[in-house]
């Protein structure tokens, strides 16, 4: 070569054109999987030293075989979209996945390259982000665990009053649109500071609790039971007439009268008023259902507690 002529072709070993034992080096020391396949006959072609460490030597075995453990292609296969109607090479396509044998998490890149005998196949490149996603998931949870304590009452683990009104105007809505009955049941503990004073705050506490459970164990799935305030609760309960509402206070009301409440050795007996009210035409809001709900409510605490009152709204939805 003429000292100044540009280089044409560098001889193997140099920089610019490493030797395949070069390229192998490389290859084999990458921290992630490489691997090539046929499009077709999902036969692979080629491994990694990382893909090796993992998952053996080829084999014979085709790609799902060896990588997956499975008998046929994967369903999650992306062949399909690495190449284009017209047969050329697509945009690579970058996923996540967990992989089914050692449950580790991958973002793979995947593409159409030309292979040395000219046909398509594919390349993925695939790095381990199990540690990544642990984070994220873990993350994730603590999200939703927080987001469940936000709309979850701490001491009975009833909904809140945050998440009753949320489910509450969803509920109403859905009534207004499919024309269906709704009820609604209020009911608050009667002398209940009385407990307190007499028997301590845990007692109080502890009352709370077991009334709650009584109240879980006495609603429907569907129905949402809430503590709304201190020793106030509230039920909404879906598809329901105003009868129906009235019926449901009456077991409640048998049911909390005749239960003791036993803390600490001391059996406390408690008792409750309820108003119960049902969906008017007029009602836009859950404010306008619970107005006259704590009308009723409080009829009954001024006619000497432990009873029911009911308030049907003027023209029933
Ligand atoms: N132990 C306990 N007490 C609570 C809690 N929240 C509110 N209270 C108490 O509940 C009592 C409610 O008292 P009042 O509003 O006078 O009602 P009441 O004594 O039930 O009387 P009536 O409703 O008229 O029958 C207050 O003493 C509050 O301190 C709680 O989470 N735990």
């Amino acid at each position: 070569m003429t000292s100044g002529t540009p280089e044409q072709n560098p001889p193997p070993g140099t920089d610019a054109s490493p030797s395949a034992d070069a390229l192998q080096t490389v290859l084999d020391n990458i921290d992630a999987l490489v691997y090539v396949s046929d499009f077709d006959t999902w036969e692979l072609l080629y491994i990694n030293a990382y893909g090796r460490r993992i998952w053996g030597d080829i084999n014979g075995r085709k790609c799902y075989q060896m990588l997956q453990g499975n008998n046929s292609p994967c369903s999650f296969c992306t062949n399909h979209l690495l190449r284009n109607p017209d047969g050329s090479a697509a945009a690579p396509h970058v996923w996540e996945f967990q992989n089914t044998l050692d449950e580790r998490w991958y973002q793979c890149r995947d593409q159409a390259i030309r292979w040395t005998d000219g046909r398509l196949v594919r390349l993925e490149i695939a790095t381990d982000i199990t540690d990544r996603k642990e984070m994220e998931l873990a993350l994730k949870e603590a999200h939703s665990n927080a987001r469940q304590a936000a709309f979850t009452d701490e001491l009975t683990t009833l909904p809140n009053r945050r998440a009753f009104f949320r489910l509450g105007e969803q509920m109403l809505r859905q009534a207004r649109r499919y024309d269906s009955p709704l009820a609604l049941i209020m009911l608050d503990l009667d002398h209940f500071k009385q407990i307190n004073d007499t028997h301590g705050h845990g007692a109080g506490d502890e009352v709370l609790r077991q009334f709650s459970t009584l109240l879980k164990e006495g609603v429907r799935d569907s129905d949402i039971a809430a503590r709304v305030g201190g020793e106030e609760f509230a039920i909404l309960l879906p598809e329901s007439t105003l009868e129906d509402g009235d019926e449901l206070a009456s077991r409640l009301l048998l049911k909390t009268g005749d239960t003791l409440i036993r803390y600490r050795g001391k059996s406390i007996r408690t008792s409750a008023s309820f108003g119960v009210t049902a969906i008017a035409r007029e009602d836009h809001s859950l404010e306008d259902l619970l107005h006259r709900a704590d009308h009723a409510l409080y009829r009954s605490k001024d006619l000497g507690r432990n009873r029911i009152s009911t308030e049907a709204p003027e023209e029933l939805l």
